[in-house]
């Protein structure tokens, strides 16, 4: 066996020393600094740090919506510092699910709809079962026939993770999922997180600033300066403040 698919039956996601720089010369900024993280499957990982530490671009070097100056990062066995545009879009859209804090969804479709997006975007055809597999998951069996605007935010995000999950992606990646939720409406959210791990196998990253979201996770890691900084297994919300504390303003 070649050791590269001993590493990827274990990782969804694989960063070695990813380094990302913005600009040139005198303007440069390194965003990244030579970070090498791995996701193994079926776990839930947060992303922290101060505000300007990298989590974003870590974020998006990670799910191939940003190429790193240098290092790989690799998506089971793909290294997508190799594909190009139209196979990373493709990629993106089979392999990877997105939840964004404003939800993103089309105002003008159905909760059905825009669940099936993806899969009507890469031209299949949406077979009931998963969408009411992917709707009953995220507890809107009930409100497929709804807009949007006719939902809670709570249940809009909720939808969200509901269209991430219909590809069945080998990860699901989550940008402040619940910055803009209360903080009840916001637990739902972490709890459908964890469910999708623990129940469904999923893999799950998630950038936040809030610790008792982080301790939803099985792991965080802590960026500053664009370095790693450290992680925590098995996080508590004080654990992880505390480890903010010293990383400073955030
Ligand atoms: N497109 C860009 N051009 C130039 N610099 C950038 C760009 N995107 C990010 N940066 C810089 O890279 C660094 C890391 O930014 P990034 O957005 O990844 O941090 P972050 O930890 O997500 O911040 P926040 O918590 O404030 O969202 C910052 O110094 C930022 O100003």
């Amino acid at each position: 066996m070649r050791p590269a698919s001993a590493v990827s039956a274990d990782h969804a996601i694989r960063l070695d020393a990813v380094s990302r720089v913005y600009g040139s010369a005198g303007g440069a900024v390194r965003a990244l600094d030579a970070v090498s993280v791995a996701l193994r499957r079926g776990t839930f990982t947060a992303v922290m740090g101060p505000s300007g530490s990298g989590k974003s671009t870590f974020l998006h070097c990670a799910a191939g919506l940003d190429r790193p100056t240098s290092g790989s990062v690799r998506l089971g066995d793909v290294e997508l510092t190799r594909l190009g545009e139209a196979e990373l879009t493709e990629l993106r859209r089979e392999r990877i699910g997105f939840v964004f804090q404003a939800y993103n969804l089309l105002g003008s479709l159905t909760v059905a709809e825009n669940v099936t997006l993806p899969i009507r975007l890469a031209g299949r055809r949406t077979d009931d079962a998963s969408l009411r597999r992917a709707l009953t998951a995220v507890g809107l069996g009930e409100h497929g026939e709804r807009r949007p605007n006719e939902l809670s935010g709570g249940q809009q995000q909720r939808v969200a993770v509901a269209r991430a999950l219909i590809t069945r992606p080998d990860v699901v990646v989550a940008d402040e999922p619940t910055g803009a939720l209360d903080s009840r409406s916001g637990r739902q959210v972490l709890e459908l997180l964890r469910h999708v791990v623990d129940d469904m196998g999923q893999t799950v990253l998630m950038v936040t600033h809030d610790p008792v979201a982080a301790s939803y996770a099985d792991s965080v890691v802590f960026l500053a300066d664009g370095r790693l900084a450290g992680e925590l297994a098995r996080p508590t919300p004080e654990q992880v403040a505390s480890r903010m504390t010293h990383l400073g303003e955030w």
